[in-house]
């Protein structure tokens, strides 16, 4: 269970409160404004931000004191963070070990089969498609089997085919992981999530059902979607 305890995230004149709960294995759409603050939220559950004030548990675990490297979780942005002078495989040994030292070639191997990459481990960033470098995004995102999978946008450059089969695979992927994705695309959110959390306004809004949230938009909502 992640749990987010009265939580207020202060970036200068910017605030943010967060006070509501998500259980594993659910599918959780993080929508609202530009500049509302999805991907602060996204980066105080990471350890980017601290908090000003609240805490946030996984489990019951107060994660104040880990360091983002140590946090159950692992996120995946918009630029994908693929290292261009390293393999594809190094890349995603890199999820496994920051030291390249101790990594699991079978495994590596076996996460670029599960997301359709087989044999490619040896090419560079560059040699791929951009479906395909999401594709090495989202393994070694996998591949470090993290409770939490956080998506801030990682998928907006591709078009509409690409972005749905790559949706598709990480529900496919993603098992009894908790999984946050922050998206400007309504669709994404009805596709792929059973609840939403609508930031707007200063606050992250516990999640809820998305159809139901759809169905009738609070103002907030209504303003966003521009109906
Ligand atoms: N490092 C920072 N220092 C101060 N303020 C910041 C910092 N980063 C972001 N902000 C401010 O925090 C607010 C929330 O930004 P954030 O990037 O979380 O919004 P967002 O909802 O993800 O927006 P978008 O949809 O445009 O990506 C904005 O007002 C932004 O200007």
């Amino acid at each position: 269970m992640l749990s987010f305890e009265n939580v207020t995230i202060q970036q200068d004149d910017f605030s943010l409160v967060a006070n509501w709960q998500a259980g594993p294995g659910q599918r959780i759409a993080v929508i609202g404004p530009s500049g509302a603050g999805k991907s602060t939220l996204l980066n105080a559950l990471a350890g980017f931000i601290p908090l000003a004030s609240g805490h946030i548990r996984w489990e019951g675990q107060p994660l104040d004191e880990l360091t983002p490297g140590r946090r159950p979780l692992s996120i995946l942005f918009q630029d994908q963070n693929l290292f261009p002078h390293l393999t594809v495989a190094q890349n995603l040994g890199l999820g496994l070990d920051p030291s390249l030292r101790r990594v699991d070639s079978a495994a590596v191997d076996r996460a670029l089969e599960r997301v359709g990459l087989g044999g490619l481990g040896n090419r560079r960033p560059a040699a791929l498609s951009g479906g395909q470098q999401s594709r090495a995004a989202l393994a070694r995102a996998l591949l470090r089997a993290r409770p939490m999978l956080l998506l801030d946008e990682p998928f907006a450059a591709l078009g509409p085919a690409l972005k749905a089969e790559m949706l598709a695979l990480v529900e496919e992927l993603a098992g009894p992981a908790l999984v946050l994705m922050v998206t400007h695309d309504p669709e994404d959110a009805q596709r792929f999530s059973s609840h939403t959390i609508l930031v707007a306004d200063g606050v992250a809004a516990p999640p809820a059902s998305t159809e139901a949230l759809f169905a009738n938009p609070p103002p907030a909502l209504a303003r966003y979607l521009g109906t």
